[in-house]
């Protein structure tokens, strides 16, 4: 295979239709026709309480330099038969939307925009693809990071999943996304380098298999290395691994900072604790023992039950593939568009599953918090003209099952979609990604505790303003009411 074009350029990183369909825009007339995009996903991830936001950086990113480059449009020309006009229009594109979104670390919930973006019809269909790409990989591998932090508690958490993660850029992403989401370092050096996320590791069984001898291989490692820790189970853990790592931890002394052993094998549970009495029994109390081998948030809780030995824990398939769900779903719809007369009006998308039917208008999303206890009572989400933080009280009702409801009074209402860019001029300082881990921890805790759990938990409740509710309701009468006229016709 031949790459005769060089990667310069993240623009064409999109569907092809969406290029179709800005030709259709740019030659009927309709590219700059004003428009409101929003993405959103509809169903919790791992069934999980709520979502930790991550990407926006790489959005960020992606969109400051947003230019077709000569090679883009030389690729275009040769495959595609567009007209060298329509060429021009996108070698003479400007980005110049108004782009607003949650900032990352954010806790997110099902059906509440995400991202949203403003501006030239053409311009907002083209960025579709990569916002979507970004969003639902970074904000799945973050919410799965957090459900696994959430059993841990304060124990080491290590993600190793490089190796078997969908490709480079998810390692290298998803190893970011991890550590917003609750990770305390990577083994991946290049995420270390890019990201500045600490990074940690131990050693594989090709060292020892390949000194035939666990006392050799971990001599060798602590001849070469001031921090160790031995990986024990290449051959007996119990009989030969803890034992002669203890032998080389004492032959060494202080000439090495003993950390502790890895187990990657075997009754985890069993083998923990057996270890910890051979390390006490030696008198290496501070001795960490590290495990790693398929984890995840279930197989955790299940070791802490059984009251396994574990201090530190490696997790790499489960949480970079996000395993039990390698997709959030997130889609991005258009909520309003320019009329012919230049007036906008809301659009929808109906569905015969009441939950899938969107939400029309532009809206913001605003976290009530009780002043009293500073928790999260609920997300409103509101047509963007509402000022819910300058009502004396807020009555928030189930979006479909409008009976369950409650007035809130003595409350602040917190915007959550912040302006990003604005015209296409970047107007958001993008924090530290130590910043933004921070802020998800601090996120967290705001909620209660009901909907932090792992299994089962409560659902957090995400509604529609009376308003918003309301034109939603008018906007299907009327699309019914056209698309019944089109039958009697
Ligand atoms: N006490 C335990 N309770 C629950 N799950 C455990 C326990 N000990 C280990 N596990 C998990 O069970 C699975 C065992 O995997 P597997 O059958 O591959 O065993 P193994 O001993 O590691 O074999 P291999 O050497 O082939 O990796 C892993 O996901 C591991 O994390
Ligand atoms: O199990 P995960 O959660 O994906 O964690 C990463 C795994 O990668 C390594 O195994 P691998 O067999 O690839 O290499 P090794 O030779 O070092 O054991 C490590 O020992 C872990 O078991
Ligand atoms: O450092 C380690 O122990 C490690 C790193 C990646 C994958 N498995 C283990």
């Amino acid at each position: 295979m031949s790459y005769q074009y060089p990667d310069d350029s993240l623009v064409l990183h999109t569907d092809l239709y969406q290029i179709n369909m800005m030709k259709t825009y740019w030659e009927l007339g309709r590219a700059d026709r004003h428009a409101v995009f929003e993405c959103y996903f509809r169903d919790m991830p791992f069934d999980n309480g709520y979502a930790v936001f991550a990407g926006l950086e790489r959005i960020v990113n992606y969109l400051k330099e947003f230019k077709f480059t000569e090679a883009d449009l030389a690729y275009l020309r040769e495959t595609q038969e567009y007209p060298e006009e329509f060429l021009t229009y996108l070698k003479e594109f400007k980005f110049s939307c108004d782009v607003r979104s949650m900032v990352e670390g954010e806790i997110v919930f099902n059906n509440e925009p995400l991202v949203q973006v403003e501006g030239p019809l053409a311009q907002c269909q083209l960025i579709e693809t990569a916002i979507l790409n970004i969003v639902n990989y970074q904000t799945l591998i973050a919410t799965k990071a957090a459900r696994i932090k959430s059993v841990l508690g304060d124990d080491l958490f290590m993600e190793f999943g490089s190796r078997r993660a969908q490709e480079l850029d998810a390692a290298l992403w998803g190893a970011r996304a991890a550590y917003i989401g609750g990770a305390d370092a990577t083994s991946n050096v290049r995420a270390g380098k890019l990201f500045g996320i600490p990074i940690s590791g131990t050693h594989a069984h090709s060292l020892v298999q390949s000194y035939r001898d666990d006392y050799e291989a971990f001599k060798a490692y602590a001849q070469t290395h001031k921090d160790c820790v031995f990986l024990v189970d290449t051959y007996d853990t119990l009989k030969s691994g803890v034992p002669n790592a203890i032998k080389v931890a004492k032959e060494f002394g202080d000439k090495i900072n003993f950390l502790g052993v890895r187990i990657d094998s075997g009754d985890m549970a069993y083998i923990s604790k057996k270890v910890r009495e051979q390390l006490d029994e030696a008198g290496f109390y501070d001795a960490k023992i590290y495990a790693s081998n398929d984890l995840d948030e279930t197989t955790i809780m299940n070791l802490k039950m059984q009251k396994a030995k574990i201090d530190a824990w490696g997790i790499g398939t489960k949480l970079i593939t996000a395993y039990d769900q390698p997709a959030l779903g997130a889609v991005y719809k258009i909520v309003a568009i320019e009329d012919d007369k230049g007036k906008m009006v809301d659009t929808i998308k109906l569905s015969s599953n009441v939950e899938k039917v969107s939400t029309p208008g532009k809206k913001q999303v605003w976290r009530i918090t009780r002043n009293s206890d500073d928790k999260s009572q609920g997300d409103y989400i509101a047509l963007w003209e509402e000022r819910p933080d300058l009502q004396e009280e807020i009555f928030m009702f189930h979006p479909v099952h409008t009976y369950v409801n409650k007035t809130i009074t003595d409350f602040t209402a917190r915007p959550l979609l912040q302006d990003i860019f604005s015209k296409g001029e970047l107007v958001y300082e993008v924090p530290t990604l130590k910043e933004m881990k921070e802020y998800a921890a601090t996120r967290h805790e705001s909620l209660w505790e009901e909907y932090r759990r792992d299994l089962n938990p409560q659902t957090y409740p995400v509604d529609l303003s009376t308003a918003a509710y309301n034109n939603k309701l008018s906007i299907i009468e009327e699309v019914k009411k056209g698309v019944q006229a089109l039958y009697q016709k």
